[in-house]
């Protein structure tokens, strides 16, 4: 079957490995990858954590949003969201039209092992305690749900996550 070259875009929650998988899944497919966060932090010479610092949220939001718009006018990439990106609507409803769309899930448990190497520049994920996390990873699950696909990564390497995007893709 022929690939389609629709953008793939690759949504869950922070540290599930979004930006790691994108890049072995763009070697994989060969396709140009391209990380949100990564973009954003070009265009604007800063990381994104002293975006939050520095100009608040609200200003990274609309970065955001402006960077998908651009990056979106080309098709046969890899995208790799940042965590918060699908719950934009207008981000969401544009991804799940004209993209594929591939959350990927990871059980709570597991992504707790992972939070003291992601706090320091995850913004979002400073000052809460693990419950106030939880919940937010529950509330954003079902958002990152209504992707195209979803996949759980528990106890896979990202290798081999790629391989079983680019399988379900495939298929699909
Ligand atoms: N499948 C995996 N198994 C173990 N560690 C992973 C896996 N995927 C990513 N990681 C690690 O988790 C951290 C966050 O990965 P990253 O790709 O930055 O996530 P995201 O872009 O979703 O925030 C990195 O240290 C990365 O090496
Ligand atoms: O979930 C979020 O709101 C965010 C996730 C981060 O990206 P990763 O999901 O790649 O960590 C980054 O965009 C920013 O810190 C906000
Ligand atoms: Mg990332």
């Amino acid at each position: 079957m022929r690939p389609s070259s629709k953008n793939i875009i690759l949504i869950g929650f922070m540290g599930v490995g979004k930006t790691t998988i994108g890049k072995e899944l763009a070697r994989l497919l060969q396709r140009e990858f391209v990380d949100l966060d990564q973009a954003i932090e070009a265009d604007a010479n800063q990381t994104v954590l002293e975006i939050f610092q520095n100009e608040g949220e609200e200003a990274f939001r609309k970065r955001e949003n402006t960077k998908f718009m651009e990056l979106f006018e080309s098709d046969n990439r890899i995208i790799s969201f940042g965590g918060g990106a699908f719950l934009q609507s207008d981000i969401q409803k544009v991804s799940l039209e004209d993209g594929i769309v591939v959350f990927l899930d990871i059980s709570f448990p597991l992504w707790l092992k992972r939070l003291p190497s992601l706090i320091a520049d995850r913004p979002v994920l400073q000052n809460k305690n693990h419950e106030e996390i939880r919940t937010l990873f529950v509330s954003r699950r079902e958002v990152y749900l209504k992707g195209h696909h979803t996949l759980n990564t528990d106890h896979m390497s990202p290798i081999q996550i790629a391989d079983n995007i680019a399988k379900t893709i495939l298929q699909a």
